[in-house]
């Protein structure tokens, strides 16, 4: 079966960006996947200032909200950048946090999707045939982990 998940009070909530598993990624600690992502949009741009600000937000929708400002210049290279820069801050949160980790190990090798209704690039979109970006990454991850855990399993 595919398992969708979007909101974090909804079922899979802890496979959204949105969910309240912080991660240290060089030395900094981000309260959300969320945070970290928006606010690498603005390395090394103009509107770099609002890195800080957007670290600090009170929650995710507020990072978001920050991150979205159309007016502010995107790192030149964001969209080359920005697939890598997700995975690598949710490997983090799943290698962070074994009590989420255990719910991404036991889908299995179920497809998993972000139910976004307005994203048809992290997310399937109001049409569900939209790139699935994040649901990709996380299964990724999943694969990685696994692997992770198999090699400890042979060096015990
Ligand atoms: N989960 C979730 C969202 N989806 C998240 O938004 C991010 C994409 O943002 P952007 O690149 O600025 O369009 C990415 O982390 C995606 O998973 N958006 C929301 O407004 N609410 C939500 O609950």
């Amino acid at each position: 079966m595919t398992i969708y998940f979007y909101k974090v009070w909804q079922p899979y909530g802890c496979f959204s960006n949105f969910s309240p598993h912080g991660i240290h990624i060089q030395g900094t600690y981000w309260p959300t996947v969320e945070h970290y992502y928006q606010a690498q949009k603005f390395v090394a741009s103009r509107d770099a200032v609002i890195i800080p600000i957007i670290h600090a937000a009170a929650t995710p929708e507020e990072a978001a909200a920050l991150g979205r400002c159309s007016d502010r210049q995107l790192r030149r290279d964001w969209d080359l950048v920005k697939t890598q820069i997700m995975r690598e801050a949710v490997l983090k949160k799943f290698l962070t946090h074994a009590d989420i980790r255990e719910v991404l190990l036991r889908t299995g090798d179920e497809i998993l999707v972000e139910n976004s209704p307005t994203d048809s690039f992290w997310g399937c979109g109001a049409n569900k045939a939209g790139q699935n970006h994040l649901g990709k990454t996380l299964m990724s991850v999943r694969e990685e982990i696994r692997n992770l855990l198999s090699l400890t399993v042979i060096y015990e």
